[in-house]
């Protein structure tokens, strides 16, 4: 019950020492994080987030005494530097919140960091479903995820190159944490980690055994256009060994997973990328291409919700007449809001993939809508598809829409089949990512922007 909750709270939240005794006030017993992580465990979904309101708002900074000392900052305006900064100091220790001590008490105790990291996420399922934008939710996420940044940063992280003989466990997690092309079985992930590709996770000492983040490059010659056949997916180095690996000049990024939801924000794979390169480029000293093969999830729906929003405008733009001469011509239909019911349902099945007429007809359709929808759709400025605005934020370039790249059902799906190449060019993404985070300046290639501009041309948009 609440009060319950209160007791144990108040009893387990020691208050913050008085700004004197702040560095000599011994830490309370670990049998205090222990109880605290017993308690928290054995609560339900709902109880959690009652307990962890409480926490965040009863136990956190004392706005009182904040501004009480901002008050005193003020009248010391005038006097020596000496004082001013010792009130600044004071100030400073004012602003740490109660629960912030919790946390680290917490993080050194047997698992604490673990289960600081699924506290955090149990935090970010609350801020994103509740939609109440809490402040105080909002404050103890921000100070969780400043004291996860700290432990988890890339000086103590470990890479770990995972190998068929790396333990069971560890190829089990990889496995089941895959969350770009899924392991079907055995041979898919002895695949993965065998000839011509390499895997590597980032540990930590704090939770043994776990892969924080994970990603999984094709040794290639080129940079890889297609998931299936080519280099990454089925090349089955029939040797166990990799025969000619000076011809290897490029690492294809094809998957990468992070483990932790609650480690969201903390930028694990952009550094894994960077450290993976590295690796690579000892490893390969001629290697000279990175890229990523990517696939574009949301697009398909995008585009369904964009063609019955004109379906109901009784716009036609999307294609260009002959475009819909052609699809009415195939599915026995007029060229009118008909041949675009019937594109609708074609694209929801699949089906369309079946008609190499159709299929060579949409493919410059559904290359320039993808290209738009990369490249024009935005939230908030950034693009709206997650996973380029992930690469653009590590500063790579948007560099080739793949046709025909991933004609798996999911792929399909998905995407309709389109996978995008998102390239490192590894003196420019330091500036490229400074581009698109501070003025959403997206880098792109010719070929992207002459899609685009085909899109725009036809869709006054
Ligand atoms: C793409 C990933 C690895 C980025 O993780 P990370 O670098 O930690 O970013 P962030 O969550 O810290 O902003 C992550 O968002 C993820 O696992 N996404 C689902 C799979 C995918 N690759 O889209």
């Amino acid at each position: 019950t609440v009060r319950s909750m209160e007791d144990i709270l108040t009893r387990v939240v020691v208050p913050l020492p008085t700004y004197e005794t702040r560095e000599k006030s011994p830490p309370p017993p670990e049998s205090n994080s222990v109880e605290f992580m017993h308690f928290y465990r054995s609560l339900e979904k709902e109880e959690k987030s009652q307990l962890l309101a409480t926490l965040s708002q009863d136990f956190g900074v004392d706005h009182k005494g904040v501004s009480e000392l901002a008050g005193k900052l003020l009248d010391t305006q005038l006097r020596d530097l000496a004082t001013i900064l010792q009130v600044e100091d004071r100030l400073r220790y004012s602003l740490t919140p109660r629960y912030k001590q919790l946390l680290n008490h917490i993080s050194r105790v047997e698992g604490g960091v673990k289960f600081l990291v699924d506290l955090r996420a149990d935090l970010l399922e609350i801020i994103s479903s509740k939609g109440s934008d809490s402040p105080h939710i909002r404050d103890l996420n921000g100070t969780l995820k400043g004291l996860l940044s700290e432990w988890f940063s890339v000086g103590l992280l470990r890479l770990e190159r995972i190998t068929w003989q790396s333990p069971c466990e560890i190829l089990q997690k990889i496995s089941q944490y895959e969350a770009v092309h899924p392991v079907r079985n055995w041979t898919d992930i002895k695949r993965r980690v065998g000839p011509y590709r390499r895997c590597y996770a980032f540990t930590h000492a704090a939770m043994p055994g776990e892969p924080l983040v994970v990603l999984h490059v094709a040794l290639t010659e080129d940079i890889s256009d297609n998931i299936q056949v080519r280099a990454v997916m089925k090349k089955l180095a029939t040797l166990d060994l990799e025969e000619d690996v000076n011809k290897v000049n490029t690492a294809v990024f094809y998957s990468i997973s992070s483990t932790q939801a609650g480690l969201q924000g903390v930028e694990l794979g952009n550094v894994l990328i960077k450290r993976v390169v590295r690796e690579l480029q000892s490893e390969f000293p001629h290697m000279s291409q990175f890229s990523s093969l990517s696939p574009i999830p949301g697009f398909s729906s995008w585009l369904q919700g964009l063609l019955s929003q004109h379906r109901k405008e009784g716009r036609m733009e999307l294609l260009t007449d002959h475009e819909w001469r052609e699809v009415a011509d195939v599915t026995n239909t007029t060229p009118d809001t008909n041949a675009l019911d019937a594109l609708r349902k074609l694209i929801s099945t699949g089906e369309w993939t079946r008609s190499e007429r159709l299929v060579h007809v949409l493919e410059p359709a559904l290359m320039r809508l993808c290209a738009w929808y990369l490249y024009g759709e935005k939230r908030r400025g950034y693009t709206l598809n997650p996973v380029a605005n992930f690469h653009l934020q590590n500063g790579a370039t948007m560099w080739r829409l793949n046709w025909h790249a991933d004609t798996s059902p999911r792929g399909v799906a998905n995407s309709c089949g389109i996978m995008v190449n998102y390239r490192y060019f590894l003196q420019e993404t330091p500036s490229n990512s400074a581009a698109y985070m501070h003025n959403k300046v997206i880098t792109v290639t010719e070929q992207v922007l002459g899609l685009v501009s085909q899109f725009q041309k036809n869709s006054k948009l």
